[in-house]
């Protein structure tokens, strides 16, 4: 049991059945996360990070709907299709799958626990923080009277919310954003879950509170040995705090890899250019921002989907869609043809080169 990952997501599909078209925003992808790791899952805006996120959490809005894959989480199936459903609109479920019920009673805020963006939305403005941070832990942990004051004024100083005891009775507008991203944290801390997901959980904080709340989360997750799955597009957080990383490109993943070995050799043209685009220590050149914006993911390039930004692309890129394999010696995984040269032809067909990389606008982030 203690060998099988925290969370195995195995050729996840999420499509949007929208007017103008299907929206493949999450297109076969597979990532684990292990008991105590925090593993990054990173790309533009657009990648499908998100879409990801809520397939595992089940909730995907319509239009939107999971139509291929498995998801198992400690020993639960989360999402999980009788074969030869795949890419249909309503797939046959495995009897296994947990009921809409038990996804809410069981699994989130319970034994997942989410942190967004934007804590104002998840915190509510009428009560105090004190009251939502009790309720929170009654609904979760049984505790009653006396008992859940105690702790979440513990939970509180634990988070680093100075004088607990005092801004326990404060309104979320009292608090500044870290501060409220903190009690957010301190709410996930409070159900104890075994996994906690953070989408961009730090993108609207300014870069000193960035980095406290990244201290934050680096030091309970060594206390609590939590796992965690983060999102972001920033590789810079990559570096300070994920064991493991997945890169997404238009919902597919095109890379995985341990933190050092992505940053010290990239493997897929696009993590490389997204490593160009930032600063970081073993700089060689000057910054390159990354060339062109994703494309739709409702009608994505043929081949490789990457092939019309990338400075690498031959003409086989544009008829061959790589599969994401092993490329190293270590656990380092991607998916770009230059890797299987011989059956693909990259080598022997044309350089796209730099005129066949098309530069529309700027990066969208
Ligand atoms: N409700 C929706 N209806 C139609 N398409 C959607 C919907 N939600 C997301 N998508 C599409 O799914 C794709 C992936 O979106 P997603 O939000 O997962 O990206 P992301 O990687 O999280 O980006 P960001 O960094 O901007 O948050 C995009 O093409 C997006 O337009
Ligand atoms: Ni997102």
């Amino acid at each position: 049991m203690s060998d099988t990952p925290l969370l195995k997501v195995e050729n996840l599909k999420t499509q949007f059945f929208t007017d103008a078209g299907t929206v493949r925003a999450v297109d076969s992808v597979s990532f684990t996360v292990e008991r105590g790791e925090i593993v990054g899952l990173v790309g533009e805006s657009g990648a499908g990070k998100s879409v990801a996120v809520q397939s595992i959490l089940r909730l995907v809005d319509s239009p939107g709907r999971i139509v291929g894959g498995e998801i198992t989480f400690d020993g639960k199936t989360i999402v999980g299709f009788e074969e030869d459903t795949d890419e249909t609109e309503n797939p046959v479920r495995r009897e296994e799958m947990l009921s809409d019920s038990e996804m809410r009673s069981q699994i989130r805020g319970n034994e997942i626990a989410l942190i967004f963006q934007d804590p104002m939305e998840s915190l509510n403005p009428v009560f105090t923080v004190g009251e939502q941070l009790c309720e929170f832990i009654e609904l979760n942990r049984g505790l009653t009277g006396k008992d859940v004051r105690e702790r979440a004024i513990e939970i509180l100083r634990e988070v680093g919310i100075p004088q607990p005891d005092e801004r326990f009775d404060d309104y979320p507008h009292q608090f500044s954003g870290g501060m409220r991203q903190r009690v957010l944290i301190a709410m996930a801390l409070g159900c104890e879950p075994k996994l906690i997901i953070a989408d961009e959980p730090t993108t609207a904080l300014d870069v000193t509170v960035e980095g406290q709340i990244i201290d934050l989360v680096y030091d309970l997750q060594k206390e609590y040995d939590t796992s965690f799955l983060w999102v972001t597009h920033d590789m810079g957080i990559v570096a300070e705090i994920c064991d493991r990383v997945n890169v997404m490109y238009l919902g597919e993943l095109i890379e995985r890899a341990g933190v050092d070995d992505l940053f010290y050799d990239p493997q897929h043209p696009y993590t490389e250019a997204l490593l160009n685009s930032i600063p970081r220590p073993n700089q060689a050149g000057e910054l390159q921002p990354l060339k062109g914006s994703m494309p739709e993911a409702i009608d994505p390039p043929s081949g490789c989907r990457f092939h019309d930004r990338c400075p690498d692309a031959t003409e086989a890129c544009t008829r061959t869609h790589p599969n994401l394999r092993r490329v190293t010696e270590d656990e380092q995984w991607a998916a770009c043809i230059k890797h299987d040269v011989f059956e693909a032809g990259y080598e022997t067909s044309r350089q796209l080169s730099s005129e066949g990389v098309s530069v529309v606008g700027e990066n969208s982030e």
